[in-house]
C-alpha cells in the first residue's frame, strides 16, 4: 500500500515537473538541481510551441536526459554542461584531430563534446569523477553505437596515472585549471596538443606577456614548457547552469626543445621571484647580501620580475648557481638550502 503510494506520489511528482518549464533550477549555492523537460506528444498550443522552442535550443541538454528526467549538478565540481551545438563544434574542428588520434577528455560530463570527439577520433579516454554523469554518459553513447571507441576512467583526474594520447581536447572544471595544467604539462605523458576551455581570466593569465597585468608565475611556468595560443571566447550563456563568468578556448602546444633546467629548482626559483612581481629584485632580496651581489653583478639589481622574459629568468637562475646559490622546494627537505624558499608542483 505504502509502495503504491510512494510510486503514485513520484509519478505525480515526476509529472508535475514535466508540465513546467523545460528547465528549472532551485537549489542551493552548493549545489543545483536541474529538472529537464522530456518532449512530449501533446505539446499543440502556442506556450507549449514556445517551450518546444526552448527544448529545441536546449536540444543538446535534452537529448542527454533521455531517461532521467533530472539530475542535480554541483558547482563544487565546476559541473557546467556547454549546450551550444556551435562551440562545441567549433572547439572540435580547432582541436584539429586525425582520425588516427587517441584523446583524452578529462571531465566529459554527460558527453556533450565527448560524442563530436568519439566521431572524429579514433579513441576517446574519458576522465570523469561522478558516477551518475557516466551513466548518462555511457548511455548516449551506447545509443549511438560508440561503446568501442571509448573507455571512461571513473577517477579524480588529478589522482590518476593518464594513459597514452595524442590530444587533450575538454572543457575542464575550473576549480581544477591550474593543479591540471601543471600535471599535463610537466607530467610524464607526450602529446601534441592540449584544447582547452578554460575561465576567461585564467586564459588571459596563461597568455600574458612580461608587461602585461596579468604575467604571472603561472605564464613564466607553462611558458617555459609550451606555447599557448588563443583559440575563442565563449559565452557564459553557452552553459548551462549559467556560471558568473565567461570562459575562453585555448590551445598548449608542448615545446620540442625545453631549456635544461632542474624543473624543482625552477618553480622554487619562480615562486620566490613572483611573491612580489612587480618590486625590484633588489628590494625583494635586500636583507641577503650574496644575493644582492649576484643581481648588481648581472645588471638585475633594478629589475622586477613581472617585466621579464623566460630568457632572463633563466639567465638569473644561472647566475645564482654559478654562485653557489640554490633555490629548492622547503617541503621535500632536500639538503640544506642557501636560499630555502618555499615552492610546490602547482602553478
Ligand atoms: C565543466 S563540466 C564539463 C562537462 C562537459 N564536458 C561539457 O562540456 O558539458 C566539468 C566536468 O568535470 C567533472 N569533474 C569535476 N572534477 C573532476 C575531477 N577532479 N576529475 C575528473 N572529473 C571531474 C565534473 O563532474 C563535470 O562533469
Amino acid at each position: 500500500m505504502f509502495g503504491r503510494a510512494k510510486s503514485l506520489s513520484l509519478y505525480l511528482i515526476r509529472d508535475l515537473q514535466r508540465r513546467r518549464q523545460s528547465i528549472r533550477l532551485f537549489g542551493t549555492k552548493s549545489s543545483r538541481h536541474y529538472v529537464l523537460r522530456e518532449k512530449r506528444d501533446d505539446d499543440g498550443d502556442d506556450s507549449k510551441k514556445k517551450r518546444r522552442n526552448k527544448v529545441k535550443n536546449d536540444g543538446e541538454l535534452q537529448a542527454e536526459e533521455e531517461g532521467h528526467s533530472s539530475i542535480y549538478l554541483h558547482k563544487s565540481r565546476g559541473q557546467h554542461i556547454l549546450t551550444n551545438p556551435r562551440v562545441l563544434d567549433a572547439i572540435v574542428r580547432k582541436a584539429d584531430i586525425r582520425p588516427t588520434d587517441t584523446i583524452l577528455e578529462i571531465g566529459p560530463g554527460t558527453g556533450n563534446l565527448t560524442l563530436r570527439l568519439l566521431e572524429a577520433a579514433k579513441k576517446v579516454y574519458a576522465v570523469e569523477i561522478d558516477k551518475r554523469m557516466i551513466e548518462i554518459l555511457n548511455n548516449r553513447v551506447s545509443e549511438r553505437g560508440l561503446q568501442d571507441k571509448i573507455t571512461v576512467i571513473c577517477k579524480d583526474a588529478l589522482k590518476t596515472d593518464f594513459p597514452e594520447f595524442d590530444l587533450i581536447v575538454a572543457n575542464i572544471p575550473y576549480g581544477i585549471s591550474s593543479p591540471l595544467i601543471a600535471k599535463l604539462v610537466f607530467g610524464a605523458n607526450t602529446f601534441r596538443s592540449a584544447t582547452l576551455l578554460l575561465q576567461k581570466e585564467f586564459a588571459k593569465r596563461l597568455l600574458a606577456k612580461p608587461g602585461d597585468s596579468e604575467f604571472n608565475r603561472l605564464a613564466v611556468n607553462v611558458k617555459l614548457v609550451a606555447d599557448v595560443e588563443f583559440m575563442m571566447d565563449v559565452s557564459k550563456r553557452d552553459f548551462v547552469p549559467c556560471p558568473r563568468v565567461d570562459s575562453s578556448v585555448v590551445k598548449i602546444h608542448p615545446k620540442a626543445q625545453v631549456p635544461e633546467v632542474d624543473m624543482n629548482e625552477w618553480w622554487a626559483f619562480t615562486r620566490t621571484c613572483f611573491s612580489k612581481k612587480n618590486k625590484t629584485l633588489g628590494a625583494t632580496f635586500k636583507q641577503k647580501k650574496k644575493i644582492v651581489e649576484v643581481l648588481k653583478a648581472g645588471g638585475f639589481e633594478d629589475k622586477r620580475p613581472s617585466k621579464l622574459s623566460n630568457e632572463e629568468l633563466l639567465c638569473l637562475l644561472s647566475l645564482f648557481n654559478q654562485s653557489g646559490i640554490h633555490f629548492h622546494d622547503q617541503r621535500e627537505g632536500k639538503g640544506e638550502p642557501n636560499v630555502a624558499l618555499d615552492a610546490s608542483y602547482d602553478i
